[in-house]
């Protein structure tokens, strides 16, 4: 009996690792606003059924794949490996419905509460793979494993965020009890998404948190250009829950610099300044604070998985929302931006305050989906050793010049290697590579 059961895994296992294979062949197929408006508008529930329960299972598979090329100690962690179990279950989950008729009432309505179980079990995946990260960590991380991790997470997250934007849509448009009653939203998608209204409830959410954390909060001044037609408002189609996402993330961070810096518990503070713009192509929203600024030697830090100035957050605490934690704010914030082909930057000038800015596409048929694709480029950034640094790395302190004297500064050429040299022309030697080296 027990032989048996054992047996039966290990078939699944396999069948599972089969199942991986076939559908990471598939390229995951990226769709654009404005083609899930279109769709959205004239919803079709066969369709829409259609398309997922193919690209849903490419999508995760692409991304189960790299999963398995991360390092062995972080695969292994509890956390990855929990994580690994919920991807394995949803994808079975999904495979079900491959050869089932679409004119099935039932089946519709049992692949959109499917849907809907996924995004449950998926709820934690960030800070659990966060803990994994965590963990992996705690052994000692050589420079290359926290490039792959960096570069893993990336795609990781961006695939995630990927998954739930069709999982969203799908439930908003067809499951009857999520639709809300009177509403221009097209399943997940606002037509008109107003920015600046969106800017106004980001900030008013993360006050809440400053006032709650610190009993005082910058305020809040916002101005506007619509370079396209000045009387009409800063309607562009997009994900509000997106944009909220960022400007959240972008206000928690100026508002907790702004009140550290300044150190004056209840006094006034510099507000934060808003500046939100629609051109023909972008529409870029720039969050100005004076809370200090970043040094130019940190800011490449700043979207790093796990870099964080505040203390961490203790583990069950970890979705208790504090002002600041884990150090994911800024790297997830930047993916939603880039998930529709848009950009998240941060300019500092340290010793006085941060720029943010967050650009996206004003035309819906230019926001189109950025997926990562398991190829053999990827593949290869799991593989890559590190080469040796090509620039010099500089020298604590200046070098003592007469140490120098004994020894050749400079990798001749072999013509010039071989030459015998009188005192003399060696200091001549000494001379031209002290100046290579100074210049
Ligand atoms: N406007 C800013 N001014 C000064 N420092 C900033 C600013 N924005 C970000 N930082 C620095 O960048 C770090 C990383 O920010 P990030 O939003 O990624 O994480 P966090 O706020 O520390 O934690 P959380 O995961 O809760 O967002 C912060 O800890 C802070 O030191």
């Amino acid at each position: 009996m027990r032989i048996s059961k054992v047996f039966m895994k290990c078939v699944s296992a396999a069948n599972l690792t089969r199942q991986i294979e076939y559908y990471s062949r598939f390229s995951p197929s990226p769709l654009s606003i404005k083609q899930l408006i279109d769709f959205g508008a004239d919803a079709c529930e066969q369709t829409s059924f259609a398309f997922l329960r193919h690209e849903m299972p490419v999508r995760m598979a692409n991304i189960m794949k790299e999963i398995n090329l991360l390092p062995s100690p972080l695969f292994q962690t509890p956390s990855v490996q929990l994580v690994y179990s919920w991807f394995s279950r949803s994808f079975t989950e999904l495979l079900k419905y491959q050869n089932t008729n679409e004119n099935d009432e039932n089946i519709l309505k049992s692949f959109t509460k499917t849907l809907v179980g996924i995004r449950n079990r998926h709820n934690d995946v960030v800070p659990t793979m966060a803990q994994g990260v965590l963990q992996f960590k705690s052994f000692g991380m050589e420079p290359l494993n926290n490039q792959n991790v960096q570069y893993f997470l990336d795609r990781f997250y961006m695939s995630r965020i990927s998954f739930r934007m069709l999982i969203n849509h799908h439930t908003l448009l067809f499951d009857d009890s999520k639709r809300p009653a009177q509403s221009r939203h097209i399943g997940s998608i606002d037509p008109n998404c107003d920015a600046v209204k969106i800017v106004k409830d980001a900030y008013e959410n993360s006050k809440l948190l400053c006032d709650q954390f610190y009993s005082g909060c910058p305020g809040l001044e916002i101005s506007t250009h619509n370079s396209q037609d000045k009387d009409e408002p800063f309607g562009v189609v997009y994900i509000p829950s997106h944009l909220h996402h960022m400007l959240f993330e972008l206000f928690k961070n100026a508002m907790r610099a702004t009140v550290e810096h300044h150190n004056k518990r209840g006094s006034t503070y510099p507000p934060l300044n808003v500046l939100v713009i629609l051109g023909k192509e972008d529409l870029t929203i720039k969050i100005s604070d004076r809370g200090g600024g970043v040094p130019l030697s940190k800011i490449d830090l700043l979207f790093d998985y796990m870099y964080s100035t505040a203390p961490p957050p203790h583990e069950h605490r970890a979705r208790a929302a504090p002002l600041a934690g884990f150090g994911y704010g800024l790297p997830i914030s930047r993916l939603y931006a880039r998930y529709f082909q848009g950009e998240l930057n941060l300019l500092s000038l340290e010793g006085f305050g941060t720029d943010a800015f967050i650009y996206l596409k004003a035309l819906s048929s230019e926001s189109v989906e950025r997926l990562p694709v398991f190829n053999r480029t990827a593949f290869r950034n799991y593989m890559d050793q590190p080469g040796a640094d090509d620039w010099c790395a500089p020298s604590r302190e200046p070098r003592n010049i007469l140490q120098i004297t004994g020894r050749p500064q400079m990798r001749r050429p072999s013509h010039v290697r071989n030459e015998r040299h009188s005192p003399r022309s060696r200091s001549v030697n000494l001379k031209q590579s002290l100046h290579i080296t100074t210049t």
